[in-house]
């Protein structure tokens, strides 16, 4: 595994020799973490559209809607005729999440859900298994007879995606496809809310199943919320299902809206801190949020500018690490905010994706601090389980770089691993 290198040194991911920890980490090799997650697998359509389009096949912008196939496949023959699919490729809130994990960690991810059982090229099967990382792990998937879903990812000029579902079997996966063996070992469970959408779904019965395993042996359950309208339909059930499971939520300040009614990102996080331990919020061109409880005794202050907005100095205590509540002697909130990397990209083509960005880097710090807490249990990083290898701060700055590398190549799924150098880019961007 790549790991978030020291404190203080311009670069936060300085994988060089000379670090203490790539040493320590040759010397324990011997020891596999990976990460878990269940997703509709299913391929996106990316298009380039209008707001007519949109109207015309009733599709809410910006958010993400089922279709049935008649409209599914009359919408493609559209697309096809006006010239306007970009690309076909993997896609899946999970699945995107997962293989930004295994390139930006360099470690393994396994995936749970389904897949065709007779690839034939062309096909969104055969796409979304040439799509995904090497490093993902799909000898766990269920075998079905027919497609996986499809997902039209709709771009229109201001570079906000809408997204139409066509679902074909991508909600068969079978609870005896969730093995307590993959759950029990896993550093983190992945779940999104499109699973725990309909609980007549085979998917459904399955995702609860793995956040039952998961609790049982102790795994931190991440959630991730999928889309508003979805969010607005359940918000009793998602905020029971987080009370029960959840360690981490990640969601958009519109899914934290539908949550928890509040439009003002610090509000909705503190109160989803009530249901879960951490919280991650993006806000698009405003940045993003990380938001969870610290130790009273263990805070550590900031040495940035305090600032204040619905909550006064916010951000006082951001270079502390967070923990579960229930670990907490004394639980404190602890709030972080950061603005996009660099001021955002000059110019955004297409934001699909950068929210799994984000949330690929807190897990790939959640999972660093497991490993080494794994390898070196006595060591003085550990003296409380915390919840993240890095503090606040540092976990803010690397969801937004990882964000942005997204955005600027246009496509949810990176391609590489972030730059272990960044000469080029501002350094006093990574003090501290
Ligand atoms: N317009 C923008 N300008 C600058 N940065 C942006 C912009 N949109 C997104 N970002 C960056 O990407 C991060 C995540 O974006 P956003 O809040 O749009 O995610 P999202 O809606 O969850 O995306 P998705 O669901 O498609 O993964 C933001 O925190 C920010 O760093
Ligand atoms: N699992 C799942 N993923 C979705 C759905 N709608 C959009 N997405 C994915 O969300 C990703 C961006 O977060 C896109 O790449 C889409 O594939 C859905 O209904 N279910």
């Amino acid at each position: 595994m790549k790991f978030p290198g020291q404190r203080k040194i311009k670069h936060y991911f300085p994988v060089n020799a000379g670090n203490r920890f790539d040493r320590e980490s040759v010397a324990f090799s011997h020891v596999n973490t990976y990460v878990t997650g269940i997703d509709q697998n299913l391929v996106d359509i990316t298009a380039r559209v209008d707001d007519e389009l949109l109207a015309e096949f009733e599709l809410q912008k910006g958010a993400s809607q089922l279709m049935d196939s008649e409209k599914a496949n009359l919408l493609y023959q559209r697309l096809q005729l006006n010239d306007a699919i970009e690309d076909e490729f993997a896609g899946g809130t999970i699945g995107n999440t997962l293989h930004n994990y295994s390139i930006i960690a360099d470690d393994s991810s396994i995936l749970l859900g389904v897949m065709s059982e007779n690839i034939v090229i062309g096909t969104s099967a055969y796409r979304y298994l040439c799509n995904t990382s090497s490093k993902v792990d799909l000898t766990h998937l269920q075998p079905v007879p027919g497609a996986i879903g499809r997902c039209f990812a709709l771009i229109t000029s201001d570079g906000e995606r809408t997204f139409g579902i066509s679902p074909g079997q991508m909600n068969a996966l079978s609870e005896d496809y969730i093995s307590e063996a993959v759950i029990a070992d896993a550093s983190a469970l992945l779940l999104c809310a499109y699973t725990l959408a309909d609980e007549s779904l085979p998917i459904y019965g399955a995702t609860l199943k793995a956040a039952e395993l998961a609790v049982k042996h102790d795994v931190p359950v991440i959630l991730t919320l999928g889309t508003r309208p979805l969010v607005e339909a359940k918000r009793e059930t998602f905020a029971r299902f987080i009370r029960d499971y959840v360690t981490l939520v990640a969601m958009n300040e519109e899914e934290a809206e539908a949550l928890t009614g509040h439009a003002d990102p610090l509000l909705a996080s503190e109160i989803v801190l009530d249901m879960a331990d951490l919280v991650l919020l993006t806000a698009g061109p405003e940045g993003l949020y990380l938001s969870g409880y610290g130790d009273r005794s263990l805070l550590r202050k900031t040495a940035n500018p305090i600032r204040s907005g619905a909550i006064a100095d916010f951000n006082a205590y951001e270079f502390s690490r967070p923990i579960r509540r229930r670990d907490c002697s004394e639980p404190v909130k602890v709030y972080a905010q950061i603005d996009p990397y660099m001021g955002g990209p000059d110019k955004i083509h297409n934001t699909n994706g950068a929210g799994d960005g984000a949330l690929a880097a807190v897990v790939h710090d959640m999972t660093a601090n497991h490993y080494h807490r794994t390898v070196l249990p006595t060591s003085s990083k550990h003296v409380k389980p915390f919840l993240t290898y890095s503090s606040f701060a540092q976990v803010c700055k690397y969801a937004n770089r990882v964000s942005y590398q997204v955005l600027i190549q246009n496509s949810p799924r990176l391609t590489r691993g972030l730059p272990e150098r960044e000469d080029c880019l501002e350094e006093a961007y990574w003090d501290s």
